[in-house]
């Protein structure tokens, strides 16, 4: 199949469009080198659907890619968007976009669907699949490129794909076989395999991996970034009041946001694995976060006045004698990843860190960890309208700045109460850890904005600059 003319003179368009891609990580400039590892003809008439996994070869390394195609006969106005170019078959679409591609891969789900070489639909038992609901694409800049089929289901295709089990299918599978109603319920995933080489720069052999997965569709979502980010702004158009005196303050939704990720951290230490971190693992951890650190002032010079006072905060773990107890935990928790249903909060993407190496994504950490991350979110949340509102020039700047900080604090300490409350853990007990986490998530932001929103970077340089005073 990967010799398919048709589709190699598809392939040909893919570096140039690749490289615009949101969820494109790879290095954007500089040559794309594509080769496709896995294709898979989902559709045999007009248009032809290919199922592609690719392997694109940029400045910064080798990653393989899932880019479903579609070619039709005659140009369509309404796919223009995702045009990639023409070839002698036709025009070439991003499959994902179309209507026609998307239903064809619906299909594969259900039982007497033909078994495609290299591609397995999996369902989970008594799961309705909305088989001829039409596909949209959820708007957004997001990593990967999610379907609602109808108001029932959403299909999340994985862009970047790895060899192993996605830990965002693995989690959901865990909490949807605990009974847990604090995450969308798992329905079924897509898992394939593609052809490795030998040539170091990708996994020998033929590795297999997780492709998508499909997860109820949770109707009256809004996420808890655009609920709390409103939130501050209420308090911020209230000259005089403080945050428990406006009409939208957060904190009894923090409460309750913090009850939620307790419940999550509970079951999944009930039915996944867990474990301690001793002494030695403990200053491992230290010795990561220090490697970090260091690599991070030498990518953003501006951090290095509070090295040394961020560095305090990883050297106590070298001193502690009792151990840690670790599990799964969401790994890239903030206020993007939590949605708010009339049913409550429910806790979304558990893919982790996505530049970090899958092992690292699947290792087991202190909930703590998901809890600083959270307390750094709600920090963001107050101060992005005072970075973008009211810089240091405006004389309303010290008195927004001093209501943002009472804005983070009720809600971090609502938070960490609602927590409190439904664990055996008050996230309050352990503070040492808590801000060494906090430190190296901020120091981790510092870089993430430095690449990605240099004008969010006074954010995080404010954080880092408060932890390296309280070391
Ligand atoms: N089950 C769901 N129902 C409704 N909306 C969802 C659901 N899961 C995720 N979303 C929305 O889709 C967005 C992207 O989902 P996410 O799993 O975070 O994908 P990505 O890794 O591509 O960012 C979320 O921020 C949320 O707004
Ligand atoms: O969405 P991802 O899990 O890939 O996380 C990445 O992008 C996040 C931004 O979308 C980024 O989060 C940072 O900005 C958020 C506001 O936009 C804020 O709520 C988070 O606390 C802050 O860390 C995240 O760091 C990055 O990994």
């Amino acid at each position: 199949m990967i010799g398919d003319q048709g589709l190699s003179e598809a392939v040909a368009l893919l570096p140039e469009w690749l490289r615009h891609q949101h969820w494109f990580t790879g290095a954007r400039t500089g040559t794309l080198d594509v080769r496709p590892v896995a294709a898979t003809l989902l559709h045999d008439a007009e248009p032809r659907v290919w199922h592609l996994l690719a392997e694109v070869t940029h400045d910064d390394g080798a990653d393989v890619y899932q880019v479903p195609l579609s070619i039709h006969a005659e140009r369509s106005d309404r796919l223009d968007h995702v045009h990639l170019g023409r070839t002698a078959e036709g025009h070439v679409y991003d499959a994902l976009h179309d209507k026609e591609a998307t239903a064809a891969l619906l299909a594969h789900f259900a039982d007497d669907a033909p078994a495609l070489d290299g591609l397995r639909f999996h369902v989970r038992p008594d799961v309705k699949v909305p088989f001829g609901d039409q596909s949209l694409v959820l708007p957004g800049d997001h990593h990967n490129t999610s379907l609602a089929y109808g108001d029932a289901a959403l299909l999340k295709v994985f862009r970047r794909v790895f060899p192993g089990l996605n830990p965002d299918v693995e989690l959901h599978e865990a909490l949807s076989d605990a009974g847990c109603t604090l995450v969308a319920p798992l329905l079924g995933w897509i898992d394939g395999d593609w052809t490795g080489d030998d040539d170091g720069a990708s996994p020998a052999g033929s590795p297999t991996g997780s492709l998508a997965m499909l997860r109820g569709y949770l109707t009256t979502a809004s996420d808890g970034w655009a609920l709390a980010t409103a939130s501050v702004r209420d308090l911020y158009a209230e000259g005089d009041l403080h945050a428990d005196e406006v009409g939208g303050d957060f904190a009894a939704e923090a409460y309750r946001l913090g009850m939620a990720t307790a419940r999550v951290h509970e079951t999944l230490a009930e039915v996944l694995p867990t474990g301690t971190m001793s002494p030695s693992d403990l200053q491992g951890l230290a010795d990561a976060m220090t490697g970090r650190l260091e690599r991070a002032v030498s990518l953003v010079p501006e951090l290095e006045p509070f090295a040394a006072g961020l560095r305090a905060h990883y050297d106590v773990l070298r001193t502690r004698t009792e151990p840690v107890p670790v599990q799964r935990i969401h790994g890239s928790y903030h206020l993007g990843q939590v949605l708010r249903t009339v049913l409550g909060w429910k806790l979304v993407d558990f893919e982790g860190e996505l530049m970090a190496p899958v092992a690292e994504r699947r290792a087991m950490h202190s909930p703590l960890r998901d809890i600083a991350q959270m307390l750094r979110s709600f920090d963001y949340a107050a101060l992005h309208l005072v970075v973008s509102d009211h810089p240091p020039e405006d004389p309303a700047h010290e008195q927004v700045l001093y209501r943002a900080q009472e804005w983070t604090e009720r809600n971090s300490e609502a938070f960490c109460n609602g927590y409190a409350s439904a664990a055996q853990l008050d996230p309050r007990g352990d503070l040492e850890l808590l801000a060494a986490y906090e430190t190296d998530t901020a120091v981790y932001e510092v870089v993430f904005e430095a690449r990605r929103r240099p004008s969010w970077l006074p954010i995080p340089l404010a954080a880092v600059e408060r932890l390296a005073q309280t070391s």
